[in-house]
């Protein structure tokens, strides 16, 4: 079984280092013109994966707004899933978990189990139960081919009170986050399949990704004020491992395919003259 991070290195090298967020708001529904229910839900998600599941390398469901449709909406999920996987692109679902490991091994099963209808590529996941309680995700990640996306610095400034709390050992929370997947991917070739998650509104935060060997999932472009020059301070030396995520910036663009092709085009192409810019 190939493991995500090789899938992922090569989608990117083919496609380019963009990550394209499904995030249906109510608001964007209705600039589209469809209604706030499952039909306009569907007839969104099947325009954004009919203009850009075969073309950006990682598509990222926000489950959320498939949820808050019930029954339904996770229906509605799934088939995206299928259909993004018939595109071509990787699907990265934003779902967020973290419980205590027991609990997080029905998670588990639930994303990253070949066998579920809900099975993905990568789940983003929350540490905030300790780092530890996320093996069993982790575990099965690496049997399947999977991967796992884990908070670290995320964009919103409410985080950082938590994730730059200083442990007793004198690192920050999120160093101590950031240290235990670089553990993870030690060795792996050519990138590790665990992730972290680090937004690009940060700033410079003084924290040391250069041991993480596995991509950095940048979310904050656009719509929440990060802009692809911002990339440069956050991350530093560690650019090249950077996988920029952008929804509400691109799926504005909508409900016209082209348009949206070009406003995936046009980040992409920011992003990438950071990206490889010495
Ligand atoms: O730190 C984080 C982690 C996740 N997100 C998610 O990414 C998208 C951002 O949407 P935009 O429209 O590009 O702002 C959204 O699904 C968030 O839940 C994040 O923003 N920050």
């Amino acid at each position: 079984m190939e493991s995500f991070g090789a899938r992922l290195h090569r989608a990117v090298a083919e496609r380019g280092p963009l990550c394209v967020g499904i995030d249906p708001h109510p608001g964007l529904l209705a600039r589209w013109g469809l209604s706030d229910d499952v039909q306009g839900l569907d007839s969104f998600t099947r325009t954004v994966v009919d203009a850009l599941g075969d073309r950006v390398a990682v598509v990222k469901p926000q489950s959320a707004f498939f949820e808050r449709f019930g029954s339904r909406g996770v229906e509605i999920l799934e088939s995206t899933i299928r259909q993004l996987r018939d595109a071509g692109s990787l699907v990265l679902l934003d779902v967020k978990r973290g419980d205590i490991g027991s609990t997080v091994s029905a998670y588990a099963s639930a994303y990253l189990d070949p066998s579920s209808p809900l099975y993905v590529d990568a789940v983003t996941a929350s540490p905030y139960l300790g780092v530890g309680s996320l093996a069993p995700m982790f575990e099965s990640a690496a049997t399947h081919g999977g991967g796992v996306f884990v908070l670290a610095l995320t964009s919103n400034p409410e985080g950082a009170a938590v994730q730059r709390a200083v442990a007793a050992d004198g690192r920050t929370v999120a160093q101590t986050v950031i240290d235990e997947i670089s553990q993870l991917n030690r060795g792996a070739e050519p990138l590790g399949s665990f992730g972290l998650v680090v937004g690009a509104t940060i700033g410079d935060t003084g924290h040391d990704l250069s041991a993480v060997n596995g991509p950095l999932l940048a979310p904050g472009l656009g719509a929440q004020g990060g802009t692809a020059a911002d990339l440069r301070t956050v991350f530093g030396s560690s650019l090249p491992s950077v996988l920029p995520s952008y929804s509400r910036e691109v799926l504005g663009a909508g409900p016209d395919v082209a348009a949206l092709r070009a406003a995936a085009e046009r980040v992409l192409a920011d992003c990438r003259r950071v990206l490889t810019s010495p």
